[in-house]
């Protein structure tokens, strides 16, 4: 396939050269819900990569991407064919790993300082920036946990492990094995993984940087340094006065490769691709799932009345999930901010594995409604916007996401208005 691209590099730029720089807009799908924020970080294309850029932020729409590929036509010349697709936040190539943590990351920090639970996520195929961001992003929450500007007296803990299918790592322990016990109250525990209390900037430095030279890697054709693991690294943040934490986690996901990419590296590393696929869609249904429910928790009281249960989260479904029960559970009781990071290399090269990312980004996003006001940024005791839905909107939300008609309006009524 590249070496089709590589013959028609000329024809492909005539052929994105010719388009409508102001494309039909997306239909914009309500306000995000600020507790679950989903971006895309594009990477700026490596200066040895002859094929040029597929992914084009879109200069008439804010959070819009295109990408356009070109198409081997079997009965005539190539053709275009563009995708757009549309998230939270978007990172063009020319943003730094700084930008994003002031306009995303940062309000974790405050948000697991005062007791919510902060989680992100770098998804991406291999090769496209998860753990050149998520190293970055380490360093400068660190900063501001160490730089003394918030408010009260904590003490930090830290904790980072490495899961390579069922298997767990202590990457803070010469990367000894851990169990991952269930414990009488359904609790996951990592069972032998040690917590690092940490007292300075530079306790965490040494923390970080000695996680990072343990994490497990096998070449990939994409990358030759390739995390073939999902690193989790775990800050828990005490708080003296009243023996509460709050909980950071910041994790680095093991790269999503195409079958085409692993192929060439035998069985086991087929078998290790399978299993990383796997957890990163149970995480999809996941993270799904949370977003679903914390845009329906309104309608939660009037749905226990009716005797519905709570959705369903599939958790329990794979070891990294397991993990982050607290952050899934949809029993759980605690204040949660997720934000994801999807990771692309722009080349036209990567374009197939780039739309693959792009889509489980959209689908990562649960739309909320146009006027939802926003919940207090930080405090993980503001209550979510009460969403109150009538009728027609959601009728017009069923129609725009769901592949059926809604049917009849005394339905709808009775379950969520
Ligand atoms: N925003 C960026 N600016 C400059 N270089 C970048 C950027 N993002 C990634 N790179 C470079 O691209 C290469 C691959 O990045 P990285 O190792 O972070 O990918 P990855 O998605 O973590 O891959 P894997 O899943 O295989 O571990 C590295 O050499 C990294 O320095």
């Amino acid at each position: 396939m590249e070496h089709f691209y590589l013959e028609n590099i000329s024809k492909y730029q005539s052929l994105v050269d010719a388009l409508d720089p102001c494309p039909k807009p997306r239909i914009s799908q309500g306000m995000p819900d600020p507790n679950m924020v989903v971006s895309v970080r594009i990477r700026p294309r490596s200066e040895d990569e002859p094929l040029p850029s597929a992914t084009f932020p879109r200069s008439s729409q804010e959070n819009v991407v295109d990408i356009h590929d070109l198409y081997n036509h079997p009965r005539g010349t190539p053709i275009l064919r563009s995708n757009d697709y549309q998230v939270d936040r978007l990172f063009n190539s020319n943003s730094t790993t700084e930008e994003i943590y002031e306009n995303l990351v940062g309000d974790l920090v405050p948000f697991a300082w005062n007791g919510g639970i902060g989680t992100l996520f770098a998804y991406g195929q291999t090769g496209s920036g998860k753990t050149f961001t998520v190293s970055r992003l380490e360093e400068l929450v660190a900063e501001t946990l160490m730089k003394g500007n918030l408010k009260g007296e904590r003490d930090i803990y830290m904790t980072i492990i490495d899961l390579a299918g069922n298997a767990a790592f202590d990457l803070l322990s010469n990367r000894g094995p851990i169990s991952l016990l269930d414990d009488s109250e359904g609790i996951t525990q990592m069972v032998g993984a040690v917590e690092h209390p940490v007292l300075d900037m530079e306790d965490m430095r040494a923390l970080i940087e000695q996680a990072t030279s343990f994490r497990r890697t096998a070449p990939t054709l994409k990358n030759p340094a390739s995390s073939r693991s999902h690193a989790i690294c775990r800050i828990r943040i005490r708080n003296r006065a009243d023996g509460s934490d709050g909980l950071l986690y910041l994790i680095d996901l093991a790269g999503s490769e195409g079958a085409r990419d692993v192929a060439a590296h035998g069985a086991d590393r087929m078998r290790e691709a399978r299993q990383i696929n796997i957890s990163l869609s149970v995480l999809k249904d996941c993270i799904r799932g949370k977003a679903q429910a914390q845009a329906d928790s309104a309608t939660w009281p009037k749905r226990e009345k009716l005797g519905q249960k709570l959705p369903h989260i599939p958790f329990r479904q794979s070891a990294l999930t397991r993990v982050l029960k607290h952050v899934f559970d949809p029993a759980g009781a605690r204040a949660c901010k997720t934000v994801v990071i999807a990771c692309v290399n722009p080349s036209l090269a990567d374009v197939g594995p780039t739309k693959n990312t792009l889509r489980f980004a959209e689908m990562l996003r649960v739309p909320g409604r146009e006027s939802a006001t926003t919940t207090n940024e930080t405090s993980p005791d503001a209550k979510s916007a009460a969403i109150q839905w009538t009728n027609t909107e959601l009728k017009e939300w069923i129609r725009a996401n769901v592949s059926f008609e809604p049917h009849s309006d005394a339905h709808y009524i009775t379950i969520l208005n």
